[in-house]
């Protein structure tokens, strides 16, 4: 259907006209229905980047628009998440006059995406848009159309009605049949036609929250440098919007900033404050001028973007997805929160079967978690990046201008017991992963870092991988290999413990041709965890970190629209810690942990020359070590409601003590985590501490209409279904499984 028929505001929607219904209709449906003038003078005037129907691969897509269709076959099962059919009108792509009948080469070639939005000014000099409706001529009936590749433009109408009543009109001409027009050019309803929500929020044409059919809102904004709004995400609930409006709009502003180049400061970011200008008048005018040290060197004032969510653009919000979610026959979701499980701090040790390889999860609260993300001196490019382009920032900061907060993460990996004799750190890289981007298998040089690399995962999940080292067959690796090779896991069962994916995965290909390389263990690391390498976990195997999917929008914070995960990287490089363990062992010469921790580290070469004392070498490196020592930065923590793990510094790890953190979201209404339907049982497992655990397929689905993905849960939260636990132990006895593995 195409909702533009009437606007929501009007009245209970309800103008949907018949029609419109169905999801495909016959052609005849369609041009009778024309024919009789019903509808085409109500139809949209505004269409939208993407269906919402769209699964996009990557947000990154939806932010650029430019992914082009991927083409299921129909007879796909649909269970798992899809990405599906774009919708006909294609924002970002209003192809030039000089290239509208190129070679063919690089336009879009397939169903609807024939249909563009076309920017286009009236006598008054109002934008309106326009649709440029275009058709490919190797369609065309024409032998002599056939052999000129690219387009023929059939006409520039004004309706989204018009354009798919001209093209199908075109191809029903040129011979195509009523399947093919169904399956590619007929259905008006795959074009979203959606109005800006609400005068509180509406931004300028381009820009803003707005509301698909489906009730979400949909956030639109214009990128810095960029001249086009693009969608750069959706929400299933107003606040969600604002927040990612906005911070989206911080975002802008400080790229404004490190610009170097004054031409390209507040390029489009003043296309957006104009459009704001207008909308949030007066003293409550949300754009205020920054701070004196916050302001460009230009001549145009700091600008502090924020769209306010006042409390009657909220009404109106939920006012119009409630109709719209009524629409479509579903009743409005209660305002709860997603499934947030409780989450609680907890050390695992040599996880996956590595040595040296433990993680911290829950290290701390959401609210430390978004400083590290948003720390302009870690990450000086911004809040979130969809491209790689900004990924790594190697700050060599040096001791003198360590963020202070890296001395805190120190310090949370030492009282949380993690790492109790962590060095201090001289050295952080931060890194940034959009979804999608990954790090290839490497070492973390033993020559150049000392004894410990500490690894903090904020804004997304992200999974390490860890795969044999092909320049050496030791301990696991080889281990790893001949298992592999042998096709037998029967000593590396799937590391009980960990997390669900934390299993032998075909890295690359399959299991032995690929040799070595293709194997690798996986291992979650979720958002606030910390992991530590050490020794095997170091020398033993490589690792990487997976390019994966963004998070779904249950899981990605308002502030991390785009799901880009970032890390820091802490480490203190080899000739300094060397320095500190030497100094430590003339310290305490009876400390046998302290001789053996240097022995280890004197069995490598130091590459002073790889490090920030390359210039200085042993002298430096001792002179870093002072600095430390006397550094009362050295002793920052955060507070003790901001971490995980309670204890005083230099306990035991026994000693301390696990403090709950509960999500912000989760608040009062802790029965709702009870009250998640559970399908099936579809695994067991015991796990190292001999808790028993069951993998659990839930019903229903999330915002996006998924699945659920199954989750393992202790037997302790299973009792409310204990028939779902005790249908499976059946099914497992008749099949003679192992407790493990059924
Ligand atoms: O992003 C991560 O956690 C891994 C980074 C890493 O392996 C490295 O910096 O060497
Ligand atoms: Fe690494």
């Amino acid at each position: 259907m195409c909702s533009g028929t009437t606007h929501p505001l009007a009245g209970p929607l309800l103008g949907v006209p018949d029609g419109y219904a169905k999801k495909h209709k016959s052609l005849k449906e369609i041009i009778d229905g024309s024919r009789s003038g019903g509808d085409s003078d109500k139809a949209p005037e505004l269409v939208d980047l993407v269906s919402e129907d769209d699964e996009p691969s990557d947000p990154a897509d939806v932010a650029a628009g430019c992914s082009p269709p991927k083409r299921r076959s129909r007879s796909t099962p649909s269970a798992a998440p899809v990405f599906r059919k774009r919708s006909c009108v294609n924002f970002r792509a209003p192809i030039p006059d000089d290239r509208e009948e190129p070679d063919g080469a690089g336009l879009p070639v397939e169903g609807l995406e024939h249909i563009f939005e076309l920017p286009d000014t009236d006598s008054d000099g109002n934008v309106k848009h326009v649709l440029r409706v275009l058709f490919p001529r190797e369609k065309m009936g024409d032998e002599a159309a056939r052999r000129r590749p690219g387009y023929h433009r059939l006409g520039i109408v004004e309706t989204v009605w018009d354009a798919v009543r001209l093209y199908n009109g075109t191809a029903r001409a040129e011979g195509a049949t009523e399947q093919e027009l169904l399956e590619e050019h007929l259905d008006p309803s795959h074009i979203k036609c959606d109005e800006w929500i609400h005068s509180d929020l509406q931004g300028a044409h381009e820009t803003g929250i707005r509301m698909t059919r489906k009730g979400t809102f949909c956030v639109r904004v214009v990128e810095r440098g960029g001249t086009r709004p693009k969608t750069l995400s959706r929400h299933n609930d107003i606040e969600a919007a604002v927040e990612a409006f906005n911070a989206h709009s911080r975002e802008q502003l400080v790229l404004g900033y490190a610009s170097t180049r004054e031409s390209q400061k507040f390029g489009s970011l003043k296309k957006l404050t104009d459009s704001f200008a207008t909308i949030l008048p007066g003293d409550d005018n949300a754009l205020k001028l920054g701070e004196d040290d916050d302001r460009s060197p230009s001549t145009e004032p700091s600008i502090k973007l924020k769209l306010k969510l006042t409390p009657s653009a909220r009404e109106a919000a939920e006012r119009m997805r409630t109709v719209r979610l009524a629409a479509r026959g579903e009743a409005p979701p209660p305002r709860t929160k997603t499934k947030t499980r409780k989450r609680t701090p907890e050390i695992r040790r040599n996880v996956c079967g590595i040595k040296g390889l433990h993680v911290l999860y829950e290290a701390f609260t959401e609210d430390v978690e978004r400083t590290l993300f948003t720390h302009k001196k870690l990450f000086p490019f911004g809040a979130t990046r969809s491209t790689a382009s900004e990924k790594r920032i190697d700050s060599t900061l040096g001791l003198a201008q360590m963020p202070d907060d890296i001395m805190r993460v120190a310090n949370v990996v030492r009282d949380s017991g993690l790492e109790p004799t962590l060095i201090t750190p001289d050295h952080v890289l931060s890194q940034s992963y959009p979804p999608r981007v990954g790090f290839m298998s490497h070492l973390d040089s033993s020559e150049r870092w000392g004894e410990v690399v500490v690894g903090v995962s904020l804004g997304a999940d992200g999974v390490l991988f860890f795969t044999p080292n092909c320049r050496s067959d030791r301990g696991i690796g080889n281990r790893i290999r001949n298992a592999a090779l042998e096709n037998d896991f029967a000593d590396y069962p799937t590391e009980s413990g960990v997390t669900e994916s934390d299993s032998w995965r075909n890295g690359r290909g399959s299991r032995v041709n690929k040799g070595q390389k293709s194997w690798a263990l996986e291992l979650e690391i979720p958002r606030r965890s910390v992991y530590v390498m050490s020794g095997a976990a170091r020398t033993d195997l490589e690792h990487g970190i997976r390019a994966v999917k963004a998070p779904s929008q249950e899981s990605a914070p308002a502030w991390n629209p785009l799901g880009v995960r970032r890390s820091l990287t802490i480490r203190a490089q080899k000739p300094y810690s060397d320095a500190t363990l030497e100094h430590l062992a003339r310290e305490n010469p009876r400390d046998k942990g302290v001789s053996q921790r240097l022995r280890s580290q004197m069995s490598f070469k130091t590459a002073f020359e790889a490090t920030t004392y390359g210039n200085t070498g042993r002298a430096g490196a001792e002179q870093a070590r002072a600095f430390v020592a006397k550094n009362a930065a050295t002793r920052l923590r955060f507070e003790p409601s901001q971490v995980g793990f309670a204890t005083e510094p230099g306990a035991k790890e026994d000693d301390v003590i696990r403090i709950e953190l509960v999500d912000e979201d989760e608040d009062e209404d802790d029965e709702d985590e009870d009250e998640w339907g559970v399908d099936e049982i579809v695994g067991k497992r015991v796990l190292e501490d001999g808790e028993t655990q069951y993998k659990v397929a839930w019903s229903g689905t999330d915002g996006r209409g998924r699945p659920w993905k199954p989750s393992w849960e202790p037997e302790s939260n299973l009792t409310s279904c204990r028939e779902a636990v005790e249908k499976y132990e059946t099914m497992c006895g008749v099949m003679k499984r192992s407790e493990y593995y059924c």
